[in-house]
């Protein structure tokens, strides 16, 4: 593009006076303002964020539009002087699209327009600033000549919001790219790693995201064949460790590290963070940090248009719902311990009370748990149930392991080892044993079939 001259890096600020925010212009430090003049003329041209590609040039007395805040992705430039040397004051909608918040280093170039700069078509959208729920007309009329007498004789050029190159593409065909049968994983993919990249760096900061660093896809062997055009990149810095994640990740394509704060985000009023809290029994501190990322993955998602991904996206309409924690505690499972879910499928029907001894034998199990609870003196407990086929002794040692509470809460059953040899089917029962001394208390249900190879 002519016209541009070498700039500056300025830091993003607000523009110094809620007065001043209707005016669409930017605002500097008078002592900055002449390295902006456009030589022969009265104006002052900048243009911000230049790896956007994306600026607007006005004249001045066009630029106080009050109808409505139509912003543009480049400002004019204007000198007050209570803007500190060095920085540049945005309103908010100009930063938005500038994809920057306060504080953030901004390129800043004047820029003087080329001899044959001329508008040949302008597309307007409207838009409401902050979308209401209240119904707010506008009269298209008066809308439409107001835009015809403040745009007379400007000068526009404005490009589409480029997003990164990855996503230059609307549609994201797989079968185009010869995978098939894989968009279910390629939306997690996407849903996981690469919609928080679509966001602005200032929506994705404000909310505390970090983006997912790392991904493990698995697979069977003929997998590998039918992903022949995927890079897979694995990384670990605790290789003694990497079975142990393969084993509790089995449900995940993503292995995430990083922090995220709930503090940070913008909840439903639906969303009860004490029932989440209920929920994710087992979970470590890390696993729980996955379930917060996978939970903002699904609310992010939401709000992006996969049509046109460079639209902007509206922080404020970024909400975690309940679902959304439901999904992700289904998505991240712990790697300790039982989910209430496997507990649940124990009884799946639930549980019907058939008599005096019935609730006897409920109620003897209940007492063993709370001693292993409160008394010192007894650090192990076992109890064995014992019955005919199908007479619900897993039933009762599962809602047993309901109503204990306890945190670590593990089912050891021969259908999960199957196929496995007899020393690895050995080396997992002596790791639930260990992990269960690493809880401060531990329910273990050993199935028929497994108790056994206790020995
Ligand atoms: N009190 C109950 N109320 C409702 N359903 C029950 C009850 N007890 C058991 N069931 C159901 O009966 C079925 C068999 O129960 P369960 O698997 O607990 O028996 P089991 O004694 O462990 O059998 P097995 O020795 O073959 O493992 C399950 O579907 C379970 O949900």
């Amino acid at each position: 593009m002519s016209g541009r001259s070498s700039g500056s890096t300025m830091i993003v600020g607000s523009t110094p006076n809620p007065s001043l925010v209707a005016t669409n212009l930017a605002y500097c430090n008078p002592s900055h303002l002449q390295s902006f003049a456009v030589p022969g003329t009265s104006h002052h041209y900048a243009l911000i964020a230049e790896a956007l590609d994306l600026f607007v040039i006005t004249k001045l007395y066009m630029l106080i539009f009050q109808f409505v805040h139509i912003c543009f992705l480049n400002s004019y430039y204007t000198a007050h002087d209570s803007m500190e040397n060095g920085k540049i004051g945005l309103n908010a909608i100009q930063r938005r699209h500038a994809r920057v918040s306060n504080g953030d280093s901004i390129s800043v170039i004047r820029f003087a327009p080329p001899d044959d700069f001329n508008r040949t078509m302008l597309t307007l959208e409207l838009e409401f600033v902050k979308k209401g729920t209240k119904e707010e007309y506008v009269d298209a009329v008066r809308l439409a000549q107001h835009i015809q007498d403040r745009f007379a004789n400007q000068i526009t050029n404005q490009r589409e919001g480029a997003s990164s190159n990855l996503f230059k593409h609307k549609e994201f065909n797989l079968e185009s790219l010869g995978i098939g049968g894989l968009s279910d994983e390629f939306g997690d993919i996407f849903r996981r790693a690469f919609a928080s990249r679509v966001l602005p760096p200032h929506v994705t900061s404000k909310l505390g995201i970090k983006h997912v660093k790392g991904m493990l896809l698995y697979g069977p062997p003929d997998g590998v064949e039918a992903l022949n055009n995927v890079l897979l990149i694995g990384m670990t810095n605790r290789k003694d460790m990497l079975d142990e994640a393969l084993l509790s990740y089995l449900m995940l394509h993503l292995h995430i590290f990083g922090g995220i704060l709930l503090d940070h985000l913008s909840v439903n009023k639906g969303l009860s963070l004490s029932n989440a809290a209920a929920r994710s029994k087992n979970y470590s501190g890390a696993e729980l940090e996955g379930v917060v990322k996978s939970a903002v993955s699904y609310a992010l998602h939401r709000q992006l248009n996969l049509e046109y991904l460079s639209e902007p996206v509206d922080e404020e309409d970024i909400k975690v719902t309940m679902d959304d924690f439901l999904n992700a505690l289904h998505e991240i499972l712990p790697a300790f311990g039982a989910s209430m879910d496997d507990l649940e499928r124990c009884r799946l029907n639930g549980i019907v009370e058939f008599g005096g001894r019935h609730a006897h034998i409920f109620k003897r199990t209940m007492l063993l748990a709370e001693q292993v609870k409160v008394s010192r003196g007894s650090p192990l407990v076992t109890c064995l149930l014992e019955g005919p086929s199908g007479s619900g002794k897993t039933a009762m040692a599962s809602s047993v392991g309901i109503s204990s509470d306890f945190p670590y809460v593990k089912i050891v059953s021969a259908e999960s080892m199957i196929g496995l040899s007899e020393s690895t089917k050995c080396a997992q029962i002596v790791k639930v044993f260990e992990d269960a001394y690493k809880s401060p208390l531990s329910y273990l249900m050993i199935l028929k079939g497994c108790l056994n190879m206790l020995q």
